[in-house]
């Protein structure tokens, strides 16, 4: 029996859920979203989910994309246990109100200035490289003043250290839509603080930033080194929430202690939270975040494409997320199949040539430096030359790919060990022997092109 037809004292059909669901939206002043909710049509309790009909698919994405929090808190309202909402077009159903008509007829529901919300937990992959970050992150929205107060969260560029920013506020947010949380950069603090001082409006700038705010996101917070009036103006900023218990979770790309001229109070406050750092991701890591990714392009990604993508790119996840949007893109506009070939065709521009190297690529140079048949380099033929030609291309395979051993054993038709023995082969060989060391470097420098 599912969760909602359990309790004696819930409603087990959809009509009867959906009626207290209205109810309970209007005593809870919550009458802005019946515009778009109220034209939904209850159609069955399947499991624990409350199937809504919906005219149609713009319509399905627009509700689920800003009112569905506000629906399944309104659904644990009145009922108990743990439920979902669904939709299902239905035809006939009346057309939602236009998209324009919707912000001024929800002002207290809109998302808050420049607050992403594409950023969220469901979309961040969590992996060694960003583990305590994004537990931190998780923590502080759970209980955003309490938890880690501040949060400091640094690392490279284009880790991810906006997207936890945003997915700390959107979930507070989503889950509370009272909550007032403020999002910017420390340099978008920086103008409007020299704007209110230049307009003569610093009252106005202190309510928002003091008075105002339950949640500060700055991101980039090493921007304010140097900027001595501003960076007092947000020591006296910082007290004031951090007395009052408000939630503020900060970014950057260094540790406090680095931050060239940041004040030493401000040091020593940045530091009373926690600080946490995002570390490169991992090949691994690498491959999860493309898969990811591919599924919300809706793009289907081979395995070993998202292998060839993540070895290419290694240090910097918006990179990686960029080469993905290239190949899905010239993939649906050529209709051509994703295949490692074409990502490298398609990416050619932006990866240098030393990252495109591929163990097909390397199997046919080396076919072609030792003039021995590509095929050849997966027999088993024992022939001393070919033996060598085979050894030297598992070798640049492992050193050029960083592919795993069975990995690249597999596209040469052997075992891992095979593999293993050949690159250790080739690593004394080039140790002692001048004539194959000079072999080594010329194959490298022509897959490299260094
Ligand atoms: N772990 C992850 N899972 C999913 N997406 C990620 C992850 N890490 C980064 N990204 C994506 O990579 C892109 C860049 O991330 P983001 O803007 O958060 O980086 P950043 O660390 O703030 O960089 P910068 O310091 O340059 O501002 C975003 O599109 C983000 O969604």
């Amino acid at each position: 029996m599912n969760a909602l037809a359990r309790s004696s004292s819930i409603p087990s059909s959809a009509e009867n859920l959906w009626d207290r669901m209205l109810d309970c939206l209007r005593q809870d002043k919550r009458d802005y979203a019946l515009g778009w909710i109220g034209r939904m049509r209850p159609l069955d309790v399947r499991e624990d989910v409350l199937v809504l009909g919906v005219p149609d698919r713009f319509y399905r994405d627009w509700v689920d994309d800003h009112y569905r929090p506000l629906l399944e808190a309104t659904l644990a309202k009145v009922t108990d246990g743990p439920v979902k909402i669904g939709y299902e077009v239905v035809a006939g159903l009346a057309p939602g109100p236009t998209l324009q008509a919707a912000p001024a007829a929800r002002p207290e529901g809109a998302r808050p200035p420049r607050m992403n919300a594409r950023f969220t937990f469901n979309t961040y992959v969590v992996a060694d490289s960003n583990q305590l970050a994004a537990a931190a992150a998780a923590a502080v929205s759970d209980s955003p003043g309490r938890a880690y107060n501040p949060l400091y969260v640094y690392g490279g560029t284009g880790l991810g250290k906006t997207h936890l920013l945003h997915a700390i506020g959107n979930k507070i947010w989503e889950r509370d839509p009272t909550q007032r949380v403020v999002y910017l950069s420390s340099e978008q603090f920086t103008n409007e603080f020299i704007e209110s001082v230049r307009e003569q409006r610093m009252p106005e700038f202190r309510r928002k930033f003091r008075d105002e705010c339950d949640v500060l996101l700055i991101d980039d917070v090493q921007f304010l080194g140097r900027k001595e009036e501003t960076q007092r103006e947000f020591f006296h900023t910082f007290n004031t929430l951090h007395e009052l218990g408000k939630a503020i979770i900060l970014t950057s790309d260094m540790v406090p202690a680095e931050v060239p001229g940041l004040e030493d109070r401000l040091r020593s406050r940045f530091s009373m939270g926690l600080i946490t750092d995002i570390q490169e991701p991992t090949f691994e890591t690498r491959v999860a975040i493309l898969q990811k990714k591919a599924v919300m392009e809706g793009l289907e990604l081979p395995d070993d494409v998202a292998h060839f993508i993540a070895r290419a790119i290694q240090k910097n996840v918006r990179e990686l997320e960029g080469a993905l949007v290239k190949v899905s893109a010239i993939h649906s506009l050529s209709r051509q199949p994703v295949t490692v070939d074409f990502a490298a065709h398609v990416l050619k521009d932006v990866l240098p040539s030393r990252q495109v190297v591929d163990v097909e690529g390397i199997q046919k140079e080396v076919a072609r430096y030792y003039k021995v048949p590509v095929e050849a380099l997966k027999e088993d033929r024992r022939h001393k030359a070919l033996a060598h030609a085979r050894q030297v291309a598992m070798y640049l395979s492992r050193k050029l790919t960083k592919g795993s051993f069975p990995e690249i054993a597999a596209r040469f038709g052997k075992d891992h060990s095979t593999v293993i023995s050949a690159v250790r082969k080739v690593e004394k060989l080039r140790e002692t022997d001048a004539g194959v060391k000079r072999e080594l470097d010329e194959l490298e420098a022509k897959l490299t092109g260094e």
